[in-house]
């Protein structure tokens, strides 16, 4: 009689907890997935544990009355065909999948104060002669500041991107690119805002600047690295923005179907509650079920307050580890507002994505800017016929949502949305009575559902620091455990945190031998 293979809950079920792995890699983000399907590929044994039902994390998705909503990210870069910084089409064509994805021909649809209008073409000639039609007396400054993120990404897209911690794979891009590597000695050290103001000197344009970077980096653009307002202001004409058809979900689960493929496996509802250690080095962990599993080495895809703070008992939090988070503190999280509106709600000729601020003092205040994706414009298979996703979600800390009775709890949340639909309807005047299906997230949903401490969304300079030299890349001070993800080297965003896991992907397999 023939055999047929178990299921993957079955395979998980039979793991056994005396197998050593070579590497168990700690949540299933895209950081974390990334790092997986890479060590799986070059013949490492991994297993990924992840707390919730489905992969993703802050990349995942949930489905309700016929609407499938983005959890977070819907503007995604890196899934461009050219160059070496697409690191989503990267790691999906490594491990033999593919997406469907929808070139979306506007990145961003500004509404600013003082009536400021305008759009971020894919065109990058189109987004320029906008700009300049807005701020005419800049526009020599205008060009030459986005000319010289477009020099950055030049430096960045010459080159395979692996790890800065790997001495042999340095000597080896610099022989190849010794420019674009000294190129990119120059930018490391430096934040966007610096540069643009040796270009810019109108006060409004310099705020436009500071939006720009803060609409993804959730600091203005003196806080912002210059390396990263490169990737973004380029590659977004470059690359151009991408969404992939099913939703960003989609990725996750795309990743997922190549890690099995290449005998990785995954395990679900497994929260790792302890890093097992033994004589100073992380040997495995232990899950909320009591279960332990070991391997040679352990990969945190958890955010590094969650690590060093949970995973690790706080009392043995590493010198490094104290200092970093005296440079960096978390973000904020979000209240995010998941819509399923009818049709009509949206004007003719609306945009996918927008950022919606009504006064520049306001930008970096709870609830200030508001940002705004419509992903059923790109692909409507997401909502049932007739009908649209609008996901608008706006900055707030977890500070304004504890100490409440289930009820305030309930009532604040109503109140809040309530806010975000009025301000919404300068875009959408007849939103409320369009609404169909509402769901509002608040900071201590991220936290409960990401397990991302207070919900962030990722680390923040507490201060002007220099650029990205702060920011530690995969190897930690605890030997064995290696964190990827947002609160690594090079920070927030998906095609960011799919560099990570490349980097720590690497770094792993050479310390494994492999
Ligand atoms: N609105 C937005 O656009 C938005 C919002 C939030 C995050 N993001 C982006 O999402 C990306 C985050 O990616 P990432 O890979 O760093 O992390 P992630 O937070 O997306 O994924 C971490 C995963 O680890 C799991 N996890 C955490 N602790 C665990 C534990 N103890 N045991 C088992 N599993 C555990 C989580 O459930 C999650 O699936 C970033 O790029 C960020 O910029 C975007
Ligand atoms: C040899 C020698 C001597 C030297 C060498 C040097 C070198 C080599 C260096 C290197 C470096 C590197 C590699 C770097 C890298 C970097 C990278 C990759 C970066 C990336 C980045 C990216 C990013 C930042 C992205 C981001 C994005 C994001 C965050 C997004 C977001 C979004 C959202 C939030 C949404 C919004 C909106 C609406 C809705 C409207």
């Amino acid at each position: 009689m023939a055999l047929s293979s178990p299921s993957a809950s079955e395979r998980s079920s039979l793991l056994s907890s005396a197998t050593e792995f070579d590497a168990i890699v700690v949540g299933s983000g895209i950081g974390g997935l990334v790092t997986a399907t890479q060590l799986a590929l070059k013949g490492a044994s991994v297993l990924v544990l992840e707390r919730y039902l489905i992969p993703g994390g802050s990349a995942g998705y949930f489905e309700r009355e016929g609407y499938r909503f983005d959890v977070g990210a819907s503007m995604i870069f890196g899934f461009g065909q050219q160059g070496t910084t697409n690191l989503l089409t990267r790691a999906l064509q490594a491990v033999n999948v593919s997406l469907e994805t929808i070139p979306d021909p506007v990145q961003i649809h500004y509404h600013l104060p003082d009536d400021l209008e305008l759009k971020v073409h894919r065109n990058y000639e189109n987004f320029l002669q906008e700009l300049i039609a807005c701020f005419p007396h800049e526009a020599v400054g205008i060009r030459r500041f986005y000319d010289e993120c477009w020099r950055v990404f030049k430096c960045l897209n010459v080159m395979e991107l692996l790890s800065l911690e790997e001495p042999r794979y340095l000597a080896r891009v610099f022989f190849q690119h010794p420019f674009a590597c000294l190129g990119l000695v120059k930018y490391l050290p430096q934040n966007a805002g610096d540069i643009a103001r040796r270009y810019i000197s109108d006060p409004v344009l310099l705020q436009f600047i500071d939006i720009e970077c803060y609409c993804w980096s959730v600091v203005p653009a003196d806080r912002t690295p210059m390396i990263n307002a490169g990737m973004v202001f380029s590659d977004r004409h470059y690359g151009g923005i991408n969404y992939p058809k099913g939703g960003v979900g989609q990725i996750a689960q795309k990743l997922v179907e190549g890690l099995e493929k290449c005998g990785g496996q995954i395990q679900y509802k497994a929260r790792v509650t302890k890093i097992l250690q033994k004589n100073g080095r992380a040997i495995g962990v232990e899950l909320a079920s009591g279960k332990s599993y070991y391997a040679k080495r352990i990969i945190s895809n958890a955010t590094r307050w969650d690590t060093f703070e949970k995973l690790i008992p706080p009392t043995q939090m590493p010198a490094a580890e104290h200092r970093w988070q005296r440079r960096y503190q978390k973000s904020p999280s979000f209240l995010s507002l998941h819509l399923g509106v009818k049709a009509e709600a949206l004007p003719l000729r609306t945009e996918c994505h927008h950022i919606l601020l009504e006064d520049w003092e306001r930008m970096e205040a709870a609830e200030g800017t508001i940002f705004v994706s419509i992903p059923t414009l790109l692909d409507p298979s997401l909502a049932p016929p007739g009908r649209h996703i609008i996901h608008t979600f706006t900055p707030s800390w977890i500070e304004a949502w504890q100490h409440l009775s289930p009820s305030e709890y309930k009532a604040r949340k109503a109140a809040a949305a309530a806010h975000l639909m009025q301000r919404l309807e300068r875009l959408f005047p007849n939103l409320a009575a369009s609404v169909d299906y509402q769901e509002i997230g608040t900071p201590r949903t991220h936290r409960r559902f990401l397990g991302r401490d207070d919900g962030t969304y990722g680390p923040i300079p507490r201060r002007k620091l220099a650029g990205l030299l702060g920011m530690p890349f995969n190897r930690t001070a605890v030997s064995g455990l290696y964190c990827v993800g947002d609160s690594t080297f090079p920070g927030q965003g998906l095609n960011a945190v799919a560099f990570s896991g490349f980097a720590c992907a690497h770094r792993v397999a050479t310390d494994l031998g492999l």
